[in-house]
């Protein structure tokens, strides 16, 4: 066997050491209601893009996250850049803040950009400074080659800093923020620490609380060793009744949404996150996902995701990044099915739905592989069901019903998915509803001989049937007795043609729902011991009928034969 690549080497790290907890209790807690929602879309996200969102691009997303119902919003780094700065000036200058709604903004602990973050707040109504530094082992080590008390006396330097300019505003109705940044790499008594340092400084109380922010700044283990941190704070940490515990998680193993997740079971009340997760490296926690896993559990997220498709187009357009469709609730793909046998249960599913929910409209959603409705995303049932060689008779049958109206009995339904399969598999790609659609028109609506007339004189003991059929050759009459119209003409046929003939199956409906809507109707006609489906389609059923019938003759290959044409057969005999 080739040798790994020496750099592939996982003895260079260690496993993250495990919280030593006796007293766990998240994992028997259930999450009830939507947590306080902070977007971070316009610093975390921004501060990550490979280029910086114009100010008419933070406009357009700042917008959007008002409309979707974020009632607080990091708006910047108003210290870091003249852009971030401006924009804060902006919204607050032009009045572009909803009563309802509360900017923040971020910054280090140093004076000259708290100071400045002040300045840029000027004249907000309310606003929350959110104040941070870091605190884990790694960076005390290594970036600041501080020592703990060294790191705590920057926090504790900030919060006064940030308590004496907020002073000098008293105009602003003012929350604090803080966090320990690098959080999961710091140890938790550490954490607490500083933590109490800090609200030491700002002394919280019930009714004006303060934030601790617990940002999982890179995600280092599995998200219950997250949830065991978060519940030791909780725990320990002084005047919890006057804080707003917060989570910001980071995506570094794939697993920021379930971390904030298990962070709210251990007592969190406040994510921080982004719509679709752009942020650092694999970005931040998504809210969309977030709230939309609460949705899908019953629980109202109090965000309005309605509008997936303008959320997507924003956060593309603002970050120049492309939703991955795969991406969960939001991506192309994520409410279709390829699959034969997923596409066979949804089908079912959604017929059980469609009729519980004409009784009772408040009934529960209950569809194999849809874990909610894509309608209530603006998706389309259209998306749900796309054809390729993986599918199956349940699909193809699915489109053909909700994009034309065809609804093919189960026989037919067998037959034509071979003849979709063979398609999909010769273009070796996505076969198209119109595809689809050409194809039942091409393989059973041939139409090569056409019904002209016909009369039917109905008795007892038999049905008299005669009709005139429109061939290339010229019109032909044809006559034939029989239980019924269809045995009549069968039998009119075979007589026609030599051939052994015996329907099958036969099926119909309408295609509308007016009285001048047209029939469809559908046939399995032996001929000569070889089965044949076919379609007729017309405004009177019985023409329907037989057109279906003259067609699945036309497929099995068997000829009308003219007066003319027997006279000189008969002769050449
Ligand atoms: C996890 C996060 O996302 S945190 C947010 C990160 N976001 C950003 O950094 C985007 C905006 N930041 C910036 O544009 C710049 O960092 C600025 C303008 C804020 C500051 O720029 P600069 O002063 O040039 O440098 P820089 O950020 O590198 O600061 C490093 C210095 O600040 C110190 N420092 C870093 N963070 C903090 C903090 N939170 N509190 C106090 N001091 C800090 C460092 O120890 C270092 O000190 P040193 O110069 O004595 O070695
Ligand atoms: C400033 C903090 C909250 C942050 O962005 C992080 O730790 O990721």
């Amino acid at each position: 066997m080739k040798p790994f690549n020496a750099n592939f080497n996982h003895q260079k790290y260690r496993p993250f050491a495990p919280v030593q907890k006796a007293d766990r209790r998240w994992p028997g807690n259930i999450i009830e209601t939507a947590p306080h929602w902070c977007s971070v879309d316009l610093r975390d996200g921004n501060q990550a893009l490979m280029e910086p969102m114009t100010p008419s691009q933070k406009l357009e997303m700042f917008k959007l996250l008002v409309d979707v119902g974020f009632k607080e919003i990091e708006v910047g780094f108003p210290a870091a850049s003249q852009t971030d700065f401006d924009f804060v000036r902006q919204l607050i200058e032009e009045d572009l803040i909803p009563d309802d709604v509360t900017i923040q903004v971020l910054t280090q602990a140093r004076e000259h950009l708290i100071a400045r973050s002040f300045d840029a707040l000027k004249g907000a109504r309310r606003a929350i400074m959110h104040l941070y530094n870091s605190t884990s082992v790694v960076q005390r080590e290594q970036v600041f080659k501080l020592s703990r008390e060294e790191i705590k006396a920057i926090a504790v330097q900030g919060a006064e800093w940030v308590k004496t300019y907020a002073a000098q505003q008293p105009e602003t109705q003012w929350q604090f923020q803080y966090s320990p940044e690098s959080f999961t790499g710091t140890e938790i008594d550490y954490a607490v620490e500083v933590c109490d340092a800090v609200t030491d400084i700002w002394q919280p109380t019930p009714e004006h609380k303060v934030i601790i922010n617990l940002p999982a700044t890179v995600e280092v283990s599995t998200p219950n060793v997250y949830a065991d941190q978060i519940e030791t704070v909780c725990d320990t940490i002084a005047r919890r009744d006057a804080l707003i515990i917060s989570l910001h998680t980071h995506n570094d193993r794939g697993c920021g949404v379930a971390a904030a997740e298990l962070g709210l079971l251990a007592g969190a009340d406040r994510l921080e996150g982004t719509l679709l997760g752009n942020g650092e490296r694999t970005g931040n926690m998504d809210i969309v996902t977030a709230a939309m896993n609460l949705y899908s559990q019953g629980i109202d997220p109090e965000l309005d995701l309605s509008n997936m498709d303008r959320i997507i187009s924003t956060v593309e357009r603002c970050t120049q990044l492309a939703v991955h469709p795969r991406h969960a609730y939001a991506g192309e793909l994520v409410f279709a099915a390829f699959s034969g046998s997923h596409q066979d249960a949804i089908n079912k599913c959604m017929a059980i739905d469609a009729a519980q929910r004409a009784e009772d409209p408040e009934s529960h959603w209950q569809v194999a592989y849809l874990p909610i409705n894509p309608r209530d995303l603006g998706r389309s049932y259209q998306q749900v069901i796309r054809i390729n060689s993986q599918s199956g008779k349940g699909g193809v049958a699915y489109v053909m019903e909700q994009d034309y109206g065809v609804q093919m009995p189960r026989w037919l339904q067998v037959d034509f998915s071979g003849y979709i399969q063979k398609r999909a598999e010769d273009s070796e790609t996505e076969v198209s509803s119109a595809d689809i659609f050409d194809t039942f028109t091409s393989t059973y609506l041939v139409n090569q001989s056409r019904i002209d007339s016909y009369s039917l004189n109905r008795s007892k003991d038999a049905d008299q049937l005669s009709a005139t059929v429109a061939t290339d050759g010229g019109e032909l009459d044809i006559a034939g007795a029989g239980k019924g119209v269809l045995d009549a003409f069968v039998s009119a046929l075979s007589a026609n043609t030599g051939c052994d003939m015996v329907l099958i199956d036969y099926s119909e409906h309408t295609l509308g729902h007016d009285e001048q809507a047209e029939a469809m109707t559908y046939v399995q006609l032996s001929v000569d011991g070889q089965r044949f489906c076919a379609a007729g389609k017309s405004e009177d059923i019985v023409g329907a009928s037989l057109q279906a019938v003259l067609n699945a003759v036309s497929r099995s290959g068997a000829t009308l034969q003219h007066e003319t044409t027997k006279e000189s057969e008969a002769a050449e005999a």
